[in-house]
């Protein structure tokens, strides 16, 4: 039977169990056994369930976010169980662990794969390349294990299955001690994810000269706040509520997009969205032609417009 290994990062559970389905779609028509990854058990049981069987790395010199270590302790568990497919999310430190890993397997690596084909001859990898401009379908058919990082978001693998899972604990032999260590950890000041959310209203560089007048909306929507780019380099917002290519993938029901162009990094991160309001002063705007309703105007008169309609009602 094939043997997949998903590694789970610790600090972003939900995006790594739904590497699952990534797995689904690489071993369809295989009988394959999935293996998920922890160290020193630190993750709710009611997520473990989702997979066949977890190693626990059971060290407590090992952290989840020392890169060196799991480097060595992967290629230890790789030599014993021989996995078919290695996954990781690309996730901050998945995309730290991935490209070390493949070096140390010698094998090629696929980073940041947002569509997976696969027919009886063929597995396609697909990426953006050339800043999203283009996407690139990688066949791969080289050395094993194939490895890897996939996109936050762009999986969906429904949590519900609860089987009995195999508790493996494993105590590596040989590892490289840790050269970082955690000395403090501060919440981040944001209390949402956007990825998480259902309605984002999302301002652009048409909303620049009064982005705070956007939360208003927001708050009255139920709503959270995104921004494009142009909002962050223009020092407006913190990078953590971009949407893009180089920001985070996002799939709300509703996306409002005020005075947001299109760019194709843009778009590149909104994935899977079911309604696209956009207000431009172009009608012409890219956006338009991805959107449900196009309301042509001023970004921030169609805000304080529907705010103050909002709050009479
Ligand atoms: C490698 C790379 C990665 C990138 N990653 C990202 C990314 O992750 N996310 C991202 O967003 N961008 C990204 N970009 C930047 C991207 O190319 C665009 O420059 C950016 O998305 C433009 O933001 P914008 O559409 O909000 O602003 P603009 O390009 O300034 O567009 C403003 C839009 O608002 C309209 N407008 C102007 N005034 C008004 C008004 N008063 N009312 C209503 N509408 C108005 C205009 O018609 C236009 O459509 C990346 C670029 C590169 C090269």
């Amino acid at each position: 039977m094939k043997k997949t290994l998903i590694y789970i990062d610790q600090e972003n559970i939900i995006n790594s169990i739904e590497l699952l389905e990534a797995a689904r779609q690489i071993h369809a028509d295989q009988e394959y056994q999935s293996f998920g990854l922890i160290t020193n058990q630190q993750i709710e049981n009611k997520y473990l369930g989702e997979f066949d069987s977890i190693i626990n790395i059971k060290d407590q010199n090992i952290k989840s976010y020392d890169q060196l270590a799991l480097t060595d302790v992967i290629e230890e568990l790789q030599n014993k169980y021989q996995f078919e497919s290695i996954i990781i999310p690309a996730t901050h430190i998945g995309r730290m662990l991935a490209p070390r890993l493949a070096m140390r397997l010698h094998v090629g690596l696929v980073a940041d794969v947002t569509e997976i084909k696969k027919d009886e001859k063929s597995l396609e990898l697909i990426r953006p390349a050339f800043s999203g401009r283009i996407m690139a379908g990688i066949e791969t058919n080289a050395k094993k294990p194939i490895m890897l990082t996939v996109r936050q978001n762009v999986f969906t693998h429904h949590i519900d299955q609860n089987k009995e899972v195999e508790m493996v604990n494993y105590q590596p032999n040989n590892y490289n001690k840790a050269e970082i260590d955690l000395l403090e950890k501060k919440q981040c000041e944001l209390s949402y994810d956007i990825r998480e959310s259902e309605i984002l209203v999302s301002g652009g560089g048409g909303a620049l000269k009064d982005f705070e007048q956007i939360k208003n909306l927001a708050d009255k929507l139920n709503a959270e706040v995104s921004a494009s780019r142009k909002i962050i380099d223009n020092g407006k917002a913190s990078r953590n509520i971009q949407v893009g290519q180089s920001g985070k993938t996002v799939s709300p029901e509703l996306y409002i997009a005020l005075g947001i162009s299109g760019a194709i990094e843009h778009v590149a991160g909104l994935k899977n969205i079911e309604n696209i309001i956009s207000v431009n002063i172009n009608k012409n705007a890219p956006i338009c032609s991805l959107s449900d309703i196009v309301v042509v105007g001023d970004a921030i008169e169609f805000v304080k417009k529907l705010t103050n309609k909002l709050e009479k009602n």
